[in-house]
């Protein structure tokens, strides 16, 4: 049905103009039903990256659709995409970006405090509880450079739900773990698949990662290839 569809790209095509006008992502068209864990691979080159930017509504410079929700993206001011990115995406990149001034607690509460509408104690609370799905609780008041990269990544993962996202998009989320770690923070992905039925679009180079989702995206030099 219709509104189960959480995102679509219609015809996405993306050129760079330098050094040379170079066509990265070729009409690439799919869609993502709600409660779907999907996975983007692909050669490093291929253009997974370019195509998350573009999804992700960072990037506005494409051909083609993008549609979020129901809403055509394409075309929507910067303001409007920033108010889009901060009510309905969750985003757990390769690198954390945790601060290390602030505390475990605070970094999860950041993306909240953007949107300035919930008390500093209610944003705490909510905060905890996202750490608790994790296990994180006993390290809430420490800074992120005492945890190890495993934990700082479910921290990270912790802070992606804060908003509630219809969608968390991954960026080699795993592509900085060891294998202990990587397992521990694909399984975090897998649980919110099934109990939360979270919905997400993560890239990764990892074919054991891949394996374990719902649908692959294959893509070959800015094509789909299968999926
Ligand atoms: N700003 C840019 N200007 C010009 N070319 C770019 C730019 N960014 C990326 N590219 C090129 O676009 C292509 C796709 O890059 P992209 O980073 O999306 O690939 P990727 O599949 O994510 O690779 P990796 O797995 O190594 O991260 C590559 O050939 C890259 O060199």
């Amino acid at each position: 049905m219709k509104q189960d569809i959480v995102l679509e790209a219609r015809q996405i095509s993306k050129y760079f103009y330098s050094p040379q006008k170079t066509q990265v992502l070729r009409e690439v068209s799919f869609q993502i039903q709600k409660g779907e864990f999907v996975s983007v691979m692909g050669k490093s080159g291929c253009g997974k990256s370019t195509l998350l930017y573009i999804l992700s509504t960072m990037d506005t410079d494409y051909e083609g659709d993008l549609i979020m929700d129901g809403e055509l993206l394409t075309g929507k001011s910067p303001n409007h995409l920033a108010q889009v990115r901060n009510q309905k995406i969750g985003f757990v990149f390769q690198f954390h970006y945790l601060l290390n001034e602030f505390s475990v607690l605070e970094n999860v509460m950041i993306p909240g405090l953007k949107l300035g509408k919930e008390q500093r104690q209610a944003l705490e609370h909510k905060a905890e509880q996202k750490l608790r799905i994790f296990d994180m609780q006993d390290h809430m008041l420490k800074t992120p450079n005492q945890l190890s990269g495993g934990q700082k990544q479910r921290v990270a993962i912790a802070r992606s739900l804060m908003n509630d996202p219809l969608l968390i998009m991954g960026d080699e989320p795993t592509g900085n773990l060891d294998k202990k770690n990587s397992d521990i923070v694909f399984n975090i992905f897998k649980e919110l698949a099934a109990e939360f039925k979270q919905t997400m679009l993560i890239v990764t180079h990892d074919p054991e990662f891949a394996a374990g989702t719902d649908r692959v995206i294959e893509m070959e030099d800015g094509r789909i290839l299968r999926m």
